[in-house]
């Protein structure tokens, strides 16, 4: 019997618990360090969504993750069909039946948030959300830090152990680091300095798993981080040295479009928006939230780039150089949002050129020329530590003494060893087996991937009016200069068996301008933004809705400015009476073919973009290509019964392009002989047949998979490692 009835039955926010006395019945649930009373009048929903009796932050813990309830006899955990399961005592089960003394987690026995059962004592009388400050009982055995927004952080520790990148210079390798060892405390803010060229960055991607040929390890909370990146990706933020955003979306709309990619499958609009909003606020940008991110100064770009990291709430964060370019009272806003972020209960890893505000960081890690540690301790210290009392002075000297061995200096010194270590660190990856059948959180399906990057895709298109001016222009100008070619006949034989030779330059200008538009309009679009795909896919995007979102919206367009240069092309010309596919229209199946080359051409334009390392080696790309096509289309000199060069013909979209065209126009006719010595002969692939048609528009479309798929296979060079091989 209840000693006590409830003061409020209705709402959880509200709601004073009920005092339980019966022997058996009373149950606390510890979280964090707070202890609640829990009734057995009532069902807890614990999960992610806003409307649970708790509600975590965790990504691993799914919408509606579990329950707990009386159910007469014992208290029950009862799984609601969670993604990464519920575990009580050490083992994963649907329904457990908790006892005093019991702990469960949700989403991972070793990674996700922990529950303590108790007995109450007299005292303690605790409320879920909204019941009032419950009194602290104890802190969970895991160090967890405050925040001063939203929940806890559950912070981390990093250790890297004896990292070494090598790379192939020539027939000897070159060392680029070099046995870099040490171990981050858990809320700490570490710099990491060095000369121009030490590895600084090299260091940076060989600790996030970006960098290739690295040897040795590196432990996230116990865990091989590069081992378990799919797990842990959520936990860490990175913040490359250039920026990854979409600079002609307004703040807001970058920030939401990130968190639909990255966040778990189960979330819904209302709480990726209160989460941007929360992030926004945090980072101080409220005020700008409505403008374009173009038209913010340096600093607080980089704070949107903060901000896109925030929002799956990092434990561990890493930033490239997050100051450079920008003045001293920008870098020291930065660089004072880290001590923020780093207080707030996150470990904070800043590459930086600058030394100004290196007493904001816990602990510095200076790096010597061929990336070897000199130092690696309290700012304050460091300057004593070499000797000098200026960091111009210490970074000559590396410059000076090139010879000298700064990593013997810093290990004899014999401060190294308490590097290495850090409070909450058990030496050896013991919990590695617990992290062991874990699941990733789910990202987002394929299909919501594709449709978020398509919106933003087009967003990002839309706002640019350069690129759109450039996309209306060119098949209106190139149409129109088409129609000024004089053809007496347009496309069709002309009387009395003469040869219609103009035929051949309309077509091969018209084929020509498709060629160029489709490859023009995708040749910059995967280099231009290579930073922002590779963040991208190590938060967990997926490589062919990437693609795919590309193509469907360049496919779109090519296929509207198809249309539009055939119709300005052909409008003036007389055409044949008869088409092979639509007999009485034959100009469908004319522009069909056109649009089918625009469309294939954007996607040999996309292998570009994915294959060249800069964007502007694409433009002389684009004009070989552009040539090429127009010397191997079939037109310009005959290419049939010419081995060797017929054979690099087939490998050009113009020639099957022109080849299906001249199966409708009949061009072999059309054009009399291309071969003075045997006037018969025709093009074989201008047959004047259906099946002939099908073949050419078969390879153009064949050609365009193709083009996938080796865009595919380059774009993969682009990555991560840790994502690659996937
Ligand atoms: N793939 C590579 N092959 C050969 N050398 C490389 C490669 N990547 C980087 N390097 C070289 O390794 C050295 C370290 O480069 P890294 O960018 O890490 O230095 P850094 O300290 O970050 O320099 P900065 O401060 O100028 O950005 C440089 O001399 C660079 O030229």
């Amino acid at each position: 019997m209840p000693r006590s009835s409830p003061t409020c039955s209705a709402g959880v926010q509200d709601c004073q618990e009920t005092i339980i006395v019966e022997h058996g019945i009373e149950l606390l649930m510890e979280f964090n360090g707070i202890a609640r009373r829990l009734d057995p009048a009532r069902t807890y929903v614990l999960g992610r969504d806003p409307q649970s009796d708790m509600e975590f932050q965790e990504a691993v813990v799914s919408w509606r993750h579990a329950r707990i309830y009386w159910n007469g006899k014992s208290w029950v955990l009862q799984d609601l069909g969670s993604t990464n399961g519920t575990y009580t005592n050490g083992r994963c089960m649907r329904l457990a039946d908790i006892t005093h003394g019991a702990v469960s987690s949700l989403g991972s026995e070793a990674d996700g948030p922990q529950l303590r059962f108790n007995a109450p004592t007299h005292q303690q009388n605790g409320h879920l959300k909204g019941g009032g400050a419950p009194p602290e009982a104890h802190r969970d055995s895991q160090p967890t830090a405050p925040r001063s927004h939203g929940q806890a952080v559950r912070v981390a520790t990093l250790t890297a152990r004896r990292l070494t990148v090598k790379v192939k210079c020539g027939k000897s390798k070159r060392t680029l680091l070099n046995k870099v060892s040490f171990a981050v405390p858990p809320k700490a803010l570490i710099a990491v300095i060095g000369p121009s060229g030490s590895g600084k960055s090299t260091l940076l991607r060989a600790l996030t798993g970006h960098q290739r040929d690295v040897r040795g390890e590196v432990l996230y909370e116990n865990q091989n981080l590069h081992e378990r990146f799919a797990a842990l990706r959520q936990r860490i933020g990175i913040v490359p040295q250039h920026d990854i955003l979409h600079l002609q979306l307004t703040v807001r709309t970058a920030l939401r479009y990130a968190a639909r990619l990255r966040f778990p499958r189960d979330t819904d609009a209302a709480e990726r928006d209160r989460r941007v909003e929360k992030v926004l606020s945090e980072l101080k940008l409220d005020a700008h939230a409505g403008k374009r991110i173009a038209a913010l100064s340096g600093g607080q770009q980089k704070r949107v780039s903060v901000a896109m990291e925030l929002l799956t709430r990092p434990s561990l964060m890493f930033l490239d150089e997050p100051t450079s370019g920008l003045d001293p009272g920008m870098d020291r806003d930065v660089m004072q949002l880290l001590r923020r972020l780093a207080d707030d209960g996150r470990t904070i890893i800043v590459v930086t050129h600058s030394v100004r505000e290196l007493e904001l960081c816990d602990k510095v890690l200076v790096l010597a020329p061929r990336g070897s540690v000199a130092y690696y301790g309290p700012p304050e210290a460091a300057l004593e530590f070499f000797g000098y009392e200026q960091w111009a002075d210490v970074f000559s000297a590396f410059e000076k003494e090139h010879g000298y061995d700064w990593s013997g200096r810093w290990r004899e010194s014999g401060q190294h060893l308490a590097s290495l270590v850090t409070p909450h660190q058990t030496g050896t990856p013991a919990g590695h087996a617990a992290h062991e059948g874990v699941h990733p959180p789910k990202p987002p399906l394929w299909t919501a991937q594709l449709f978020t990057l398509v919106r933003r895709y087009l967003a990002v298109v839309a706002s640019d009016k350069g690129f759109v001016g450039m996309m209306v222009l060119l098949p209106v100008v190139l149409g129109l200069a088409n129609t000024v070619i004089p053809a007496d006949f347009g496309l069709r034989k002309a009387p009395h068996g003469k040869a219609n030779v103009e035929a051949g330059t309309v077509l091969v200008s018209l084929v020509i301008s498709m060629c160029f538009i489709g490859t023009t309009n995708s040749v910059r679009e995967l280099v231009k933004e290579r930073a922002i795909y590779a963040r991208e896919r190590a938060a967990g995007l997926s490589r062919s809705a990437y693609l795919m979102s590309k193509i469907t919206v360049l496919g779109l367009i090519t296929g509207l400015q198809g249309i539009v240069l055939c119709a300005l092309s052909f409008a003036p010309r007389e055409l044949p009476a008869e088409g092979v596919v639509v007999k009485s229209t034959p100009v469908l199946e004319m522009t069909f073919v056109i649009t089918l080359l625009g469309f294939t051409s954007m996607m040999c334009g996309l292998v570009i973009s994915a294959l060249v390392k800069t964007a502007e080696k694409t433009m002389p790309l684009l004009v070989v290509f552009s040539v090429a096509q127009y010397m191997f289309s079939g037109i310009v000199f005959k290419l049939f019964d010419n081995p060797g060069v017929e054979h690099v013909a087939r490998l050009m979209p113009s020639r099957w392009a022109v080849a299906a065209e001249g199966v409708t126009l009949d061009l072999g006719q059309v054009l009399g002989p291309q071969d003075k010595t045997a006037p018969s002969a025709t093009d074989p692939l201008w047959r004047h047949t259906f099946g002939q048609w099908l073949t050419d528009t078969g390879v153009l479309l064949g050609a365009a998979i193709v083009c996938s798929l080796l865009t595919i296979r380059f774009l993969r060079r682009h990555e991560p490692e840790v994502v690659r091989k996937r």
